[in-house]
């Protein structure tokens, strides 16, 4: 992954390497527009900047937010679940919103891990450019990996933005992809309690 570093100016704001602001300048025109009148003269760093934000996930480490976990849990070994995380990623294809809601299960083996974590790793993997297939799979894999539970279970629901304001425009249409894994995957009862705890 190149340029995942960001350097910081005086103001504080990621420093916007000039090449980077002229390639929005061109596309400013490409679209229509003038880049040199005032409303538009700041807009290429502002959009640079932005999609540095966007794009904040390949700065991140997804697996460092589950090293920390805990075994003093009463015994709970019953599945955990956080149901309709939301999150925004953008397509690989045409660099468009996907805006949805994600809900994370797991079985945990003998250890847990702070909740907020499970959100973490989602948006470490969504703030990159992405297809939501690989979304799904990369946030199960790294806590399939991890954390070593019995099982795993994501399952995103999320509209793409090139979809909805371009290309076929069918607003309101959403794409549903799921991963299971472990028990979630071999066991019927297993995948059936989650998936309804889930909502579907
Ligand atoms: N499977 C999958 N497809 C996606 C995702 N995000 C966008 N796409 C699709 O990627 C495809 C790219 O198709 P192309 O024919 O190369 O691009 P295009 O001419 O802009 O296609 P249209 O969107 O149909 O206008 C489109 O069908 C998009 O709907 C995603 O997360 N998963
Ligand atoms: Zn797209």
């Amino acid at each position: 992954m190149s340029d995942s570093k960001v350097e910081l100016g005086v103001d504080g704001k990621v420093v916007v390497p000039d090449h980077v602001a002229d390639a929005v300048r061109t596309l400013i025109e490409w679209a229509g527009d003038d880049p040199e009148r005032e409303g538009l003269l700041d807009t290429p760093k502002r959009v640079a900047r932005a999609w540095k934000e966007y794009c904040s996930g390949y700065a991140d480490d997804p697996a460092i937010h589950l090293a920390r976990t805990f075994e003093e849990v009463g015994g709970y070994d019953e599945l955990v679940l956080l149901k309709d995380i939301p999150f925004q990623s953008h397509c690989e294809h045409h660099m468009a919103p996907i805006t949805g809601k994600a809900s994370i299960a797991y079985m945990p083996r003998d250890r847990v891990v702070g909740i907020s974590k499970l959100a973490r790793v989602l948006n470490g993997y969504a703030r990159r450019l992405q297809v939501q297939e690989r979304l799904t799979a990369e946030v199960a894999r790294c806590i399939w990996d991890n954390l070593h539970p019995h099982g795993v279970a994501v399952v995103i629901d999320a509209q793409h933005g090139c979809m909805t304001g371009r290309g076929v425009r069918t607003p309101g249409v959403g794409m549903v992809t799921s991963r299971l894994l472990g028990c979630f995957l071999d066991d019927q009862r297993s995948r059936k309690e989650v998936l309804s705890l889930m909502g579907y």
